[in-house]
């Protein structure tokens, strides 16, 4: 089947959970993509000036216009549950040689029906359908739950600076192995020169010039000032015990069937005293159920992954991508997750629902039947 084909196919499955077809805005202002991708994502963006100068981006996927749309209707007045499909264009620079800059995403984005392990089992059968639908076998899936890393910082009590430091750090690759090794040493006295000078952005751009160091990863000066500043207030508040550190570096590593995933973070919980952890885990054992009894596929190819999920930032709880035969893991075939706090985000808290949805790649699907064929 050619890739036009594969379109067709994955749409009539996307479309069987009804909804209506959309193709949003194409151009969107830089600073939507910029502040809600992950670094990988970040620096695959396409942004260019206008000829107001103002920094815009292609869409680099569909969600960000879809939940746009929604956003801007709910704040017209207008409710209830809703469902969209696309078949529709997105660009990211590729992160290979046999991707496209330009490629389509099928998918769908389902706002204010209710958030429940079965919601998300429900969107991960279809797409998993979806990709089945195309001719391919997934060779794994991994998943993972944005709402644990911030349920275990949540209970170990920590001081509220140092709380929201390693929350935000969570989403860096890295970034909570930083956190946890800066906490436990001063600032560097030309960093803390930055910090107590009239202007710490201005400082630091000079500080940067001065040795010379380029600026990687995508972040601002004034986004790498912030961080610097809770680190200080987090030192401040007296850093990290031995026994937080501990389970943050346990918790990091957890990388496990999906039908084990409750069973190892309980015992972690459990382990180091956590008394307020259940209420995430059991919601997790919960999607875990539900999503094995609708795909036992799952039993053999899903992984959970505390540290997975960084491609966009709004995610704040289930999230997964399906990896296929002769793709590198940066290639998922198919890619999804919930994101219940985008809409509040997007619209500067003027409505709220919540949101899921998920997409299929037919342009690597094509390339994998190819190369099994
Ligand atoms: N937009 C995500 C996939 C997704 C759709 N809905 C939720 N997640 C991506 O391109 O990777």
């Amino acid at each position: 089947m050619k890739h036009d084909a594969l379109v067709a196919v994955a749409r009539a499955v996307v479309e069987t959970a009804g909804g209506t077809p959309i193709d949003p805005d194409y151009v969107l202002p830089a600073d939507i993509p910029l502040e809600l991708s992950g670094e990988a994502v970040r620096a695959r963006l396409c942004v260019f000036q206008d000829y107001r100068g103002a920094d815009m981006a292609m869409r680099p996927d569909l969600t960000l216009p879809v939940a746009q749309r929604e956003a801007a209707r709910r704040a017209a007045g207008e409710g209830g549950a809703k469902t969209y499909t696309y078949a529709a264009r997105a660009f990211r620079i590729p992160v290979a040689p046999d991707d496209q800059l330009e490629f389509t995403q099928v998918g769908l984005e389902r706002f204010g029906h209710e958030a429940s392990a079965e919601a998300d089992a429900e969107l991960f059968a279809l797409i998993h359908r979806a990709v089945e639908a195309c001719g391919v076998a997934p060779s794994g899936v991994i998943m993972g739950d944005l709402a644990i890393f911030p349920a275990f910082i949540d209970a170990l009590g920590l001081p509220g600076v140092t709380a929201d430091l390693l929350k935000r750090a969570f989403r860096q690759e890295g970034g909570v192995r930083a956190v946890l090794d800066a906490a436990s040493r001063p600032l560097e006295p030309d960093v803390a020169a930055v910090l107590s000078a009239a202007d710490p952005v201005a400082a630091l751009g000079n500080l940067l010039s001065e040795r010379n160091i380029p600026m990687a990863g995508g972040r601002s000066l004034a986004e790498i000032v912030e961080g610097l500043k809770a680190r200080c207030a987090a030192i401040e508040a007296g850093g990290l015990s031995q026994a937080a550190r501990d389970v943050l570096l346990a918790l990091r590593e957890v990388d496990c069937p999906l039908g084990e995933a409750a069973g190892t973070l309980s015992a972690l919980a459990e382990t180091h005293g956590l008394g307020a952890v259940p209420g995430a885990i059991a919601a997790l054992k919960a999607r875990a159920e539900a999503i094995l009894a609708r795909v036992p596929a799952a039993a053999q190819t899903a992984r959970f992954r505390t540290g997975f999920g960084r491609r966009f930032t709004y995610y704040d709880g289930f999230v997964f991508e399906i990896l296929a035969p002769g793709l590198e893991l940066t290639q998922p075939v198919a890619a999804g997750g919930r994101y219940d706090g985008l809409l509040t985000g997007l619209s500067g808290g003027k409505v709220s629902a919540t949101g899921i949805g998920g997409v299929v790649r037919p342009d690597r699907m094509v390339r994998v039947r190819r190369a099994g064929a």
